[in-house]
């Protein structure tokens, strides 16, 4: 069943021993702490690349860095012409960056700032009640740790999160946040995405629930929030900035995301890596994988990355709609390439994260295991 019971659950801590130590360990070790255990006013940099990508397109505002603009409100409240062109807006970002911005969403700073505050205190909370969920596995209700999956990556990037299944239950650590504010943000943001899955089938030319239908995300979905991360310095690779997070696309359908003021997410775009800086209160959205395969390819999960280096903590807050664990997501046949076919086969949303979660973070090199391959043609002699 998939439903909304309102009330969180209070998730117990897992009872299991040995790699709670061991990443405790890395921690602990590593000589540029990610403070998983977060304390004081640890430096989390943001580099700044340069960015000087034109807003060329005038149906699209431009953000200042070239990156699209939804009205949220024209979206849902617009008289028909308002709506078509927001429609329009969604499906040239979902085509053109698989990125935007939202505007005008109608959640109120409060309890945006709510809900930071509620994680900031779950981060600095004491590290014993945070270790009970340091060892958990990829498709845990609850996890806590740092890095990606220090299981596969030995927390060498410079992150810390938390993640919490949010849908059809908030499950939360116990103790450690504040859950009347955290589920009240998770429904708040899940309907913001819903109404965004909608507008992302029409400007796909189908009707505003097909998306949603074929992938089941409207009747169950794990509206997971990796909640915030904030950590100081970290690993490099020759050339490219401190990373919290490498470059990779989202394994769920729409990601919703914003961040404390200070800026370290970057998008890949044009052929390069371009700092997302975001208008006031505005709300950044990620194409994922799910999207990239429901539409068989037309609209791309998008590669993006989080850096580090500035003098300021900085958390971001990560709200995802993903399809039942159980659903075997497929392209919509309407979509399908003439003479081509289908892009993906179907893949159960369950197995995809959990590959996708279980191994190292490689750009979109988890979305292999649904591609379909074809045979390369030998030429005629
Ligand atoms: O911290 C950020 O801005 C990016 C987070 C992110 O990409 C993720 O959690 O998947
Ligand atoms: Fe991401």
């Amino acid at each position: 069943m998939c439903m909304n019971t309102g009330a969180p659950r209070q998730t117990p801590a897992p009872a299991t021993s040995l790699p709670r130590l061991a990443l405790l360990q890395i921690v602990v070790s590593d000589p540029n702490p990610c403070t998983a255990l977060m304390a004081g006013p640890s430096a989390y940099h943001s580099t700044t690349v340069p960015c000087t990508h034109g807003g060329a397109d005038p149906a699209v505002p431009d953000s200042g860095t070239g990156i699209p603009v939804v009205d949220f409100d024209a979206l849902v409240n617009g008289a028909a012409e308002q709506r078509a062109q927001a429609v329009r807006d969604v499906g040239r970002a979902c085509q053109d960056w698989g990125f935007f911005m939202v505007v005008n969403h109608g959640v109120s700073e409060d309890l945006k700032e709510a809900f930071m505050a509620s994680c900031e205190e779950l981060f600095s909370s004491p590290s014993e009640e945070k270790a009970a969920y340091l060892e958990a596995g990829p498709m845990a209700p609850v996890r806590v740790g740092s890095g990606f999956y220090a299981a596969v990556d030995g927390a060498r990037y410079c992150r810390d999160y938390v993640k919490m299944f949010a849908h059809p239950e908030l499950h939360c650590p116990a103790k450690l946040i504040r859950a009347e504010v955290a589920t009240e943000y998770a429904a708040t943001t899940r309907r913001l995405l819903l109404s965004l899955a909608t507008a992302v089938s029409e400007s796909l030319g189908l009707a505003g629930g097909r998306v949603a239908e074929a992938m089941r995300l409207e009747s169950s979905s794990p509206n997971r929030y990796p909640a915030p991360c904030t950590g100081q310095g970290g690993d490099d690779d020759v050339g490219v900035p401190a990373l919290g997070l490498p470059a990779h696309s989202d394994h769920g359908f729409l990601t919703l995301l914003f961040q404390n003021g200070v800026d370290g997410l970057q998008v890949h775009h044009g052929g390069r890596w371009l700092l997302a800086t975001p208008l006031p209160g505005a709300f950044f959205v990620i194409a994922g994988d799910q999207l990239e395969i429901v539409s068989n390819g037309r609209y791309k999960g998008v590669l993006h990355r989080a850096v580090v280096g500035g003098e300021r903590a900085r958390m971001s807050a990560v709200s995802m709609i993903s399809p039942c664990l159980d659903a075997v997501v497929e392209p919509v046949p309407e979509l399908a390439v003439d003479g081509q076919g289908l892009e993906f086969r179907g893949v159960r949303y369950r197995d995809y994260m959990e590959h996708q979660q279980s191994n190292r973070l490689n750009g979109k090199a988890a979305l292999d295991i649904a591609r379909v391959q074809r045979a390369v043609a030998e030429p005629d002699n």
